[in-house]
């Protein structure tokens, strides 16, 4: 039977995998893939389609079996991959509703520690797998992906609330289209440990305009970047989530495993200061939860502040 595959969102992650798949499964007759994205995005695709500009691939298009510039014109489908910026995620939500069926499964690709929740909280049916994924890319220009470094992986978990669906396939599939992807049962210790890793470098890199490699070596931001994960590893800790013992060591030799100049999604957004940005998700979230369970997180409080005034200014 034909599976019906929707990529909602052709940035640096959409762009990315979206690429994969739909190259991949270009000749495969029982796939068909849709993408769906905005505006100057979709004329984009629709006169040259996609491209990545990659160690991994040469530089050809590709071109979707359907391209949507609004999700209401597309079909129901099997696998949705969401992969948009945090303050999106809602409408897009808002806008599947009548497209996740009962056996439809929903992957977010996305930063954050409560996706799967905010999802959860708009779309009742359907399974909807937690997640998180490493890769960096970003959108050169509409249309055009730029992916730095090693293959992008994507670590993906069981739905909590949905038990009777087969959501084995969705990991052949990925993997069947050359993706690196893990399954776990349980997710929410890699999706917090992913979180360690872009909420401390996001803001570092963001308040200083500096990227990941010099976020390992400067003593100055390393430090800082150390102070921030302090704090949300006692968040981590008081929710039950077990980290692994040696987590700070183990994220600069995954942050040092990237090319030197990697930005982070982040700095981005805040270099070109984009009105809507994820640093709530990030910032935002160490703040209120430590509000909630009463962890002071003061070095958080004080670089969300910072950030905040380099917008204002
Ligand atoms: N880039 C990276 O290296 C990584 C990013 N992440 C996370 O992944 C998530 C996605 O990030 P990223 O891909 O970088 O973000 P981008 O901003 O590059 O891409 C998001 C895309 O979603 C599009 N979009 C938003 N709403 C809709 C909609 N309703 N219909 C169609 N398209 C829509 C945007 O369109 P438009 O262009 O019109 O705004 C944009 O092109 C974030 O949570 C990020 O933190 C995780 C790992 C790595
Ligand atoms: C650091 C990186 C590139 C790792 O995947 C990332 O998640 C981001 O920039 O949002």
């Amino acid at each position: 039977m034909t599976k019906k595959i929707a990529i909602i969102g052709l940035g640096g992650v959409g762009g990315y995998f979206g690429f994969k798949i739909t190259q991949k499964t270009r000749d495969t007759k029982d796939v068909k893939i849709s993408f769906v994205a905005r505006e100057k995005t979709f004329e984009a695709v629709r006169d040259h389609g996609l491209t990545l500009l990659s160690p991994e691939n040469s530089g050809a298009a590709v071109r979707p079996d359907s391209l949507f510039s609004i999700i209401p014109e597309m079909e129901p489908q099997d696998l949705i991959l969401i992969c948009v910026k945090a303050f999106d995620l809602e409408q897009v939500c808002e806008a599947l509703k009548t497209k996740v069926e009962p056996d439809t499964v929903v992957l977010p690709l996305m930063n954050g520690v409560d996706i799967y929740d905010r999802v959860r909280n708009q779309l009742e049916t359907g399974a909807v797998l937690p997640s998180c994924v490493y890769v960096a890319s970003h959108i050169k220009e509409k249309g055009v992906i730029e992916h730095q470094g090693k293959p992008g992986r994507i670590i993906l978990g069981k739905d909590p609330r949905e038990h009777r669906q087969d959501t084995d396939w969705v990991v052949d599939f990925l993997a069947d289209c050359g993706i690196d992807v893990a399954f776990k049962a349980d997710v929410f210790p890699d999706i917090w440990t992913k979180f360690y890793f872009i909420a401390s470098f996001g803001l570092i890199s963001s308040r200083y305009d500096q990227p990941m490699g010099a976020v390992c070596e400067e003593p100055a931001l390393r430090e800082r970047a150390m102070a921030i994960m302090k704090e949300i590893g006692q968040i981590a800790a008081n929710r039950g989530i077990a980290l692994p013992q040696n987590i700070t060591g183990l994220t600069f030799q995954k942050a040092a495993a990237f090319p030197y100049h990697t930005p982070t999604s982040l700095q981005l957004d805040i270099r070109s200061k984009k009105a809507s940005n994820e640093l709530d998700l990030f910032a935002g979230a160490i703040v209120r939860y430590g509000g909630e369970l009463g962890i002071p997180v003061p070095e958080t409080e004080k670089i969300y502040r910072e950030i905040q005034e380099i917008m204002n200014n």
